[in-house]
């Protein structure tokens, strides 16, 4: 029998604490987390700020409660402030600031990770919000509820900028969408498809303003005006969304860490010192695109590395099979969905890349509800493996998008998709699949 102390009860912290109860019930495990809520679904938060589910009660999964009843010691308002790793003890300071200590024989972190703060004057105006927390979320909409703000800024155009940018639109403000870099989605997908993104926002009202930096945020109180290298621009709420940073705070000066600080982990989740394990957006994982270690802030990655965790803390070996980064996301009816590496990714790691793609209707022309299909796959021109995969359509391709995370991860050969059996039916495809004439057409 183990003491496990686990700091963080959130995707990464639930999965490694449900796995653990639920497997291995004769440890002691006491879970510490500084927030009031725990399994809050940040993907829900531009849904229920825009309206288009009623209310954020459905967006928590889980409860104190229901780790008490597995017998698991809750702390909930606890934040650790230290951890001794060479006695094996952490320190917390709860809300009534009682202190209280903690051993270990096994630790868990799973702090997760915080939105990057640019360092630019007027960050600290009223109405400059971050997009994080449950809490983040209820003052975004409180500030959305208020007619006084007219001009929303969303600084960032990644998934959380543009998701936060159609919700504020949906919620009847005037938007303006900002990035340093020169479409949205830059990091996800390739110019093929960012078009097609930054047209569908236009389209339904967004202003954009891609390629500028925030050189500041003006105001007197509360927030008034963007100042960009380009213009100046009015705006009385600021949705500040520039990517995440891992929180590595506890232990950045006793353990490896990665390029960006997050904690360096092996496939079992083992950081660099022995009985301590890292799971979530606080360490590091596997890309089987890259084959190499990487770092990407994903709540499907946080739940199956704290399931890969959980095992390996009670004795049970498992290691991670990696992952392919896959995401998708949904804008006022559009579906883009990728993984693995576009085109720009795979050339910046270096690969001799070679890509092919493939447009046309998702189903036969006599079918009335039907949409085009846009499909590019990335390989690498001298191995041939599948690289990543990116696609979108008014219709829902999603499910598409895990075989090809299941090719990457299998190191499958563009040659070998071109014969792949995939069934026809014209509810669903074309007898020659988008898939297949994409793979076809390789060089
Ligand atoms: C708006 C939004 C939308 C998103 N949408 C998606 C999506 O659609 N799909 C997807 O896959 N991912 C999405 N993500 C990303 C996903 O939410 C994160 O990858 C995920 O939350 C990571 O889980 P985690 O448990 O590792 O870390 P976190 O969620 O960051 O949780 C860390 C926990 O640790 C606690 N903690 C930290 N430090 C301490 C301390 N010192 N003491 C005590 N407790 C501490 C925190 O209170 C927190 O509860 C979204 C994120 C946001 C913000
Ligand atoms: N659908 C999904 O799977 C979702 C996933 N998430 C995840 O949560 C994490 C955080 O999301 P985001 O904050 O949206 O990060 P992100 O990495 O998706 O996007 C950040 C954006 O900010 C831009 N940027 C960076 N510095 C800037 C600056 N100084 N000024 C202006 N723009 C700047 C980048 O060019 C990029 O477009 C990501 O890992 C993301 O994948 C978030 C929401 C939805």
């Amino acid at each position: 029998m183990s003491k496990i102390v686990l700091i963080g009860a959130n995707h990464a912290g639930i999965a490694a604490s449900n796995t653990i109860l639920d497997n291995y019930p004769e440890n002691e495990l006491v879970i510490f987390d500084r927030n009031t809520n725990l399994s809050y679904l940040g993907c829900g938060t531009a849904l229920w700020v825009g309206r288009q589910i009623e209310t954020p009660d459905q967006l928590f999964y889980t409860s104190k409660d229901a780790f008490v009843e597995k017998k698991a010691k809750v702390h909930m308002e606890t934040t650790i402030t230290k951890v001794d790793f060479t006695d094996k003890k952490v320190y917390a300071v709860d809300t009534a600031n009682n202190e209280i200590c903690e051993s270990y024989d096994k630790l868990i972190l799973a702090t997760g990770s915080v939105p990057i703060k640019p360092a630019i004057p007027g960050i600290e105006l009223e109405n400059v919000q971050f997009v994080k927390l449950f809490q983040d979320g209820q003052a975004a909409d409180l500030a959305l509820n208020d007619p006084a703000i007219e001009n929303v800024a969303v600084i960032g155009a990644g998934y959380i900028g543009v998701e936060m940018a159609e919700a504020a639109k949906r919620r009847g403000k005037n938007v303006r969408l900002f990035d340093i870099d020169t479409t949205s989605l830059a990091g996800y997908y390739d110019p093929w498809f960012t078009e097609d993104m930054d047209k569908n926002l236009m389209d339904n009202g967004i202003e954009l303003e891609f390629g500028q930096k925030v050189l500041e945020l003006k105001g007197t109180d509360k927030v008034q005006e963007v100042v960009t290298d380009k213009g100046s621009y009015a705006a009385d709420l600021v949705l500040l969304a520039i990517g995440f940073n891992p929180n590595t705070e506890l232990g950045k000066d006793a353990l490896k860490l990665f390029s960006n600080g997050a904690y360096e982990v092996n496939l079992k989740q083992e950081t660099s010192l022995p009985d301590v394990y890292a799971v979530g957006d606080c360490a590091t994982i596997y890309s089987n695109a890259l084959e190499a270690t990487t770092y990407i802030a994903l709540a499907t990655n946080a739940v199956r590395s704290g399931i890969v965790a959980g095992h390996n803390v009670c004795g049970t070996p498992l290691e991670s099979i990696g992952v392919q980064g896959s995401n998708g996301i949904y804008i006022f009816g559009y579906n883009m969905v990728s993984t693995g590496l576009n085109l720009k990714a795979a050339k910046q790691a270096g690969f001799d890349v070679a890509y092919t793609e493939f447009e046309d209707l998702q189903k036969p022309a006599f079918i009335k509800k039907n949409n085009e299909v846009k499909i590019r796959i990335v390989y690498d021109k001298t191995t041939r493996r599948i690289l990543g995969a990116q696609l979108a359509s008014k219709e829902d391709i999603s499910m598409g998008i895990h075989m090809f995370s299941l090719a990457i991860e299998e190191k499958v050969t563009i040659d070998k998709l071109k014969l792949l059996d995939i069934f026809f039916l014209p509810h669903f495809n074309q007898p020659y699949n988008y898939i297949t004439m994409a793979a076809l057409s390789a060089k």
